[in-house]
């Protein structure tokens, strides 16, 4: 406990004579005491009074944070769970279980992919393998911090004769040298969501106290993102929803599909079945497939269950383009159901068509709506929608994503994405978001070849001529508007009687509009664009594709601009164009070959993988706590993310009821008659307080900040009076069932485990509490360095159980605070 500091506190006091103490250990209020006791804060010396009035009182502080804690959860999460403990229970088992199904794939894909299979070691690991790092590549070393990669080179270690294979590390203060196989567990890669950014500074080999720091930032954020995964995971369990009947309407409709579908594909139809027909929460799920692979249909299929239950379904895309390309495909798949009306909202529609739709969106006279980011404006009301499906929702801006959030908690959600979000993560997080994911390809798919090249008039000119000669359509990409009209100009040149048009975002949108619908019909069979057409559009008989000065666009662009062709049965051809070798850094030309290289369908999902893994991590956590990352790189963020989740039972804090927790500590503190006085109501107050005491911290402190605004800061013996308040909230919360306090030494028993108190003190800002708890025989203990007035201890323990605000799930109800804490090693 903070000794040094709450003796300077109250330094020249002797409180136990300001606050004569009685035989009374009971916690609970003693009435008649306080009522009519004297005053004590009059007796304070006036030094004293300034000095307290001067500084913030620690309940003030609490509250703050208390309030901020509250607040930030708020936004994220419209309504709190209100659950008691056996509900709780309930959910915690099915946030475990299906956890443990996400981990028992991940070991099931590893196997199929040949890794050893250990059950002693974890299942997933983002160690680098120190071969495949480059001379310069910032690396984190868990114990020591960030250095950077120098090489690896032969050595003979001091106590032996044959030379071994070192890896030498760069730090701050010098040379690093570790054995290749030490290095090859303790070595992460040190990479950023931000791909440009690098560490401000190496680490110390010689002072690890910084490192250590970040480190211990990097876990904070660990367990907050796993206990707000989880909270939001509880909250969608929460909401309820009757199940869809399962038709034979279904079945039907599915065999209408013209394919056989692939495997994966099967089983993400399977998925999306369950979640909308057996379940009695809302679908969260998402669909993750390489481009092309066939995700629509799932959608398609989703959309004709809900529909045709009575109820609306919303398609969002994020681009005109694409939302018009799904308008075609779901009034083309719906055809044979002149019941079920499929409307189309964007930037295309005049005002008057806009307000008609918006008038038979209300009326339920359209079943199906398709569109953009229009479909999220406040105008658009449902008469009763069902169904949100979103296709590559990392493509919308963050106002639109808070809106697509807001729907999560009542309609079912179903998000497309071809955006190669490591599987690994995706499984393993599958206890808080569903996912399925369509990693083969359609039957018959020929693997797109990849030509990468400096630029070539001749080269653009036989590689567009083969795609004509076989009656097909190319794509020209370039990465800005600027330099269409010439790339039009000379292609014109080189191929006058052809039909070639230009499409950018700039666009008027009914002639972005007809041009595209020109291109996907053949009347135009070059299209000079940028990347509007980056995502979804799947235009079969486009096999060619040339992106001009290719060191412009990220890998992850390139891999989806890529996607556009190859999307039928044959061959289809990717031309990147860089201008000069001499312009590209090694390094992008190395990722551009690996591109090349990596030809097999579904090979780029896992090229990309690494890459877009970094890009994706805002999509998933945002990037407020893509921020977090920067601490240890993303790579170790990841392996303590998969060890705090597959840790989550472990590390749960079952809460006691606020009654069956004992403070024997014993103060009862008078209050002085003229605050008494003062009180409107004292019996009222008082009673007040313990009820809000025992309902939540949260009524607690609002209690507290409406006391002080009604009558002013309180004098301290009240203070105290709502302390011991506090400290028994904030204990019972915590599952501690009592506190004691013996001569030096101050415990608290409790029936959490030693990794929870870990977490707890691990978490503390202050070296004080990190230092002087110990954990000992199901008790928390501190030995103080000297014997100190109860108000002392009291205000030590106040500081120590508030440590950790916030890290916790509450989940309340009338009775009862369970919570959950997460903690790792
Ligand atoms: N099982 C299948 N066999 C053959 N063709 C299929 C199969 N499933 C889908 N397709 C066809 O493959 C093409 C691509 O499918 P779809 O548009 O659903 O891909 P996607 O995964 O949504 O791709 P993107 O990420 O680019 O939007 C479509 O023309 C579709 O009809």
């Amino acid at each position: 406990m903070a000794v040094a500091k709450a003796s300077l506190l109250f330094e020249g006091f002797r409180l136990s004579k300001l606050f004569p103490t009685t035989q009374n250990s009971s916690s609970s209020i003693n009435l008649t005491k306080v009522l009519n006791a004297d005053a004590v804060y009059t007796k304070l010396s006036p030094r004293v009074q300034t000095a307290r009035q001067q500084e913030r009182d620690s309940i003030s502080l609490l509250n703050d944070r208390i309030r901020r804690e509250h607040s930030k959860r708020d936004q994220s999460i419209p309504l709190r769970p209100a659950m008691d403990s056996e509900e709780a229970d309930k959910y915690i088992h099915l946030v475990k279980e299906q956890q443990q199904r996400g981990l028992q794939k991940l070991k099931t894909d590893r196997a199929k992919q040949g890794a050893p299979h250990d059950s002693a070691q974890p299942t997933f690991s983002y160690k680098v393998d120190p071969y495949t790092l480059r001379s310069g590549d910032y690396v984190v070393h868990r114990k020591v911090g960030i250095g950077r990669f120098v090489g690896i080179k032969f050595d003979v270690p001091k106590d032996s004769k044959e030379p071994i294979e070192y890896v030498f590390i760069e730090y701050a203060d010098g040379m690093a040298k570790l054995p290749v196989k030490q290095a090859s567990r303790l070595l992460y890669r040190y990479n950023l969501p931000n791909e440009t950014k690098r560490p401000r500074t190496l680490s110390k080999l010689s002072d690890t106290s910084a490192w250590k720091r970040r480190r211990m930032k990097g876990k904070v954020a660990v367990q907050k993102m796993v206990v707000d995964l989880m909270e939001l995971y509880l909250h969608r369990l929460k909401q309820k929803r009757p199940p869809y009947p399962k038709t034979s309407a279904m079945a039907e409709f599915a065999s209408q599909f013209p394919f056989e579908p692939t495997p994966d594909q099967k089983q993400a139809f399977l998925d999306v079945e369950r979640d909308l027909t057996e379940r009695e929460n809302p679908m969260d799920r998402l669909i993750c497939g390489d481009v092309g692979f066939g995700k629509t249909e799932v959608a398609l299929r989703a959309i004709f269950c809900v529909v045709s239950a009575g109820k609306q379904a919303m398609v969002l895309a994020p681009t005109i383009v694409l939302a018009k390309q799904h308008f075609d495909v779901v009034s083309e798949r719906f055809s044979r159901y002149p019941n079920i009306r499929v409307g189309l909202l964007s930037r295309f529609q005049t005002k008057s068509e806009k307000e008609e739709y918006l008038s038979v969106i209300k009326d339920g006279h359209v079943d199906i709506m398709v569109g953009t980011h229009s479909l999220l404006g406040n105008r658009v009301e449902y008469n009763n929608l069902g169904l949100l499906v979103v296709d590559e929702e990392q493509r919308f801006g963050v106002k639109q994503k808070e809106k697509i959030a807001s729907f999560k908690t009542s309609v079912d959600v179903l998000t497309l994405s071809a955006t190669p979000i490591p599987r690994t993560l995706y499984l393993a997080l599958t206890g808080f978001r569903d996912a399925s994911l369509i990693s083969t390809p359609p039957p018959e798919r020929v693997p797109i070849r990849t030509h990468l090249s400096a630029y070539s008039k001749d080269k653009v000119i036989s590689a567009i001529k083969h795609e004509l000669d076989r009656g097909g359509r190319v794509f020209y990409v370039l990465p800005r508007i600027k330099g269409l009209e010439d790339v039009m100009e000379f292609l014109e040149q080189a191929f006058p009687h052809v039909e070639i048009a230009i499409a950018h975002g700039k666009q008027y949108s009914k002639q972005l509009e007809e041009t595209m619908e020109r291109f996907a019909r053949g009347d135009i069979r070059i299209l000079v664009c940028t990347n509007i057409v980056e995502s979804g559009l799947d235009i079969q008989n486009a096999n060619t594709i040339i992106i001009q000065d290719v060191q412009h666009f990220g890998l992850a662009q390139l891999y989806q601009l890529r996607g556009r062709v190859g999307r039928a049965d044959k061959e289809a051809h990717a031309h990147l164009f860089y201008p000069d070798k001499s312009l590209l850094s090694d390094h992008a030309l190395e990722r551009l070959a690996a591109l090349e290289e990596c030809c097999e369908l579904g090979q780029g999902f896992q090229l990309a993988e690494r890459d877009m893994a970094i890009r994706g991590f805002g999509n998933i956590f945002g990037e407020q706590q893509t921020g977090d990352v920067g601490n240890v790189g993303i790579d170790l963020f990841f392996e303590m993310l998969f060890e705090s989740l597959s840790k989550v039972d472990e590390h749960r804090v079952i809460s006691v009821p606020y009654h069956g927790m004992k403070l024997d500590i014993n103060i009862n503190p008078h209050l002085p008659t003229d605050y008494i006085n003062n009180l409107e109501n004292p019996m009222q107050i008082i009673n007040g307080a313990e009820k809000a005491a025992e309902k939540d911290i949260f009524s607690l402190m609002q209690f507290t900040e409406n006391l002080r605004h009604q009558y002013g800061k309180e004098p301290y013996s009240m203070e105290i009076l709502l302390k011991k308040l506090y400290v028994r909230r904030m204990a019972a919360d915590l599952g501690i069932i009592s506190i004691y306090a013996s001569g030096k030494m101050v415990g608290m028993k409790t029936n959490m485990s030693k990794k929870v108190f870990k977490l707890i003190t691990d978490s503390a800002t202050s070296d004080v509490h990190q230092n002087s708890l110990i954990f000992e025989d199901g008790q928390i203990k501190a030995e103080l360095l000297l014997e100190l007035p109860k108000e002392h201890i009291l205000c030590d323990i106040q500081l120590a159980l508030s440590i950790p605000l916030g890290q916790s799930i509450y989940i309340r109800s009338k009775s009862h605070t369970e919570r959950i804490a997460l903690a790792q090693d």
